[in-house]
C-alpha cells in the first residue's frame, strides 16, 4: 500500500501552515511533505512534525525570490555561489525533520543552452556530494511548462538520462505523475522504466490538478502498479484541492493511517 504524504503547502490551506501538521495527523496521515519551511525557525518544524507523530517525506532547497520569480539555481550559469547557500540554509531543516530527501530546483534556463546544461551537471554533482555525509538524498523533477514557462527540467528522459550517466548513489529522480502526464503521457511504462532511480513520487489529477480522484488517470491502477513495482518511497499529495481539504480525502480513506 502507499504510504501517502500530504503536501502542507497545498493541503490543509484552512488553518495558518504551523497548524497543518496537526491537520494531517488528524486526517490520517503519516508523512508530510511541502515546498519551502524557510519562513519559520528549524527547530518549531520540528518541534510540530514530531509533536504529530509524523515523518518527513520530502521538501525543497531553497528557490531564490519565488515572488519574483525564480525557481532554484541549478541550471543557471553564475549562480553557484547561491546553489552553496540555498545547501547550507536547508542544512539545519533537513535536521529538525530528519528528512532524507531534498529537492533541487533548476531554475529558468534553457535545456538548449549548453552552459545551463554544464551548470545543472556541477550543481548536482555538487548537491548529492554536499548532502550525501548527512545522509540525504537530491532530488530532480521535470515540471511541465504549462506551469511553470521557462524551467530548465522539463523533459523526464533528460533527467533519466543524467542520473543514469552521472551514477552518484544518493541522486534520484522525484517522478511527479501530473507533470509526467502532461509532457510525455504513458504514465505506467515511465513509472516501470524508471523505478530504479525514482527517489519521489508525487501525485494530483489531470489536467486540473485537484484531487487524485477522476478526470484523465486511473489513480486506484497506479497505485497498485506502485506495489507491484515494489516502490516503497513516498507519494506526495501534490494537488489543490476542490473545496476544504477533508472533505475531499474519499480517495484517501482506504489508506488512512498505514505507517511510516
Ligand atoms: O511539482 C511541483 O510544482 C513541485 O513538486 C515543486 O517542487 C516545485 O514547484
Ligand atoms: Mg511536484
Amino acid at each position: 500500500m502507499p504510504r501517502f504524504a500530504a503536501n502542507l503547502s497545498m493541503m490543509f490551506n484552512e488553518v495558518p501552515f504551523l497548524d497543518r501538521f496537526e491537520a494531517a495527523a488528524k486526517a490520517g496521515f503519516a508523512a508530510v511533505e511541502f515546498l519551502f519551511p524557510y519562513e519559520y525557525p528549524a527547530d518549531e518544524i520540528g518541534k510540530r512534525l514530531h509533536g504529530n507523530g509524523l515523518t518527513q517525506a520530502l521538501f525543497n532547497l531553497p528557490p531564490g525570490d519565488w515572488k519574483a520569480g525564480e525557481r532554484g539555481f541549478a541550471a543557471r550559469p553564475d549562480h553557484f555561489a547561491a546553489l552553496q547557500q540555498s545547501l547550507t540554509t536547508a542544512l539545519p531543516y533537513a535536521q529538525a525533520t530528519g528528512v532524507k530527501r531534498l529537492h533541487l530546483m533548476a531554475g529558468i534556463a534553457d535545456l538548449n543552452d549548453p552552459k545551463a546544461v554544464a551548470a545543472f551537471r556541477k550543481s548536482v554533482a555538487h548537491a548529492a556530494e554536499f548532502l550525501a555525509p548527512h545522509g540525504l538524498d537530491v532530488v530532480i523533477e521535470p515540471i511541465n511548462p504549462r506551469n511553470v514557462p521557462g524551467y530548465f527540467l522539463n523533459d523526464f528522459l533528460f533527467a533519466r538520462d543524467l542520473i543514469n550517466e552521472l551514477r552518484i548513489p544518493n541522486l534520484k529522480l522525484q517522478f511527479d505523475i501530473y507533470h509526467c502526464q502532461i509532457i510525455h503521457g504513458d504514465v505506467t511504462m515511465r513509472l516501470r522504466e524508471m523505478m530504479p532511480i525514482i527517489g519521489h513520487i508525487q501525485i494530483a489529477s489531470i489536467p486540473s490538478r485537484n484531487e487524485p480522484d477522476g478526470e484523465e488517470l486511473n489513480y486506484p491502477f497506479l497505485f497498485e502498479e506502485l506495489d507491484r513495482l515494489g516502490y516503497d518511497g513516498f507519494v506526495g499529495c501534490e494537488y489543490n484541492p476542490r473545496g476544504n481539504t477533508t472533505d475531499g480525502l474519499a480517495w484517501f480513506r482506504p489508506y488512512a493511517g498505514a505507517k511510516s
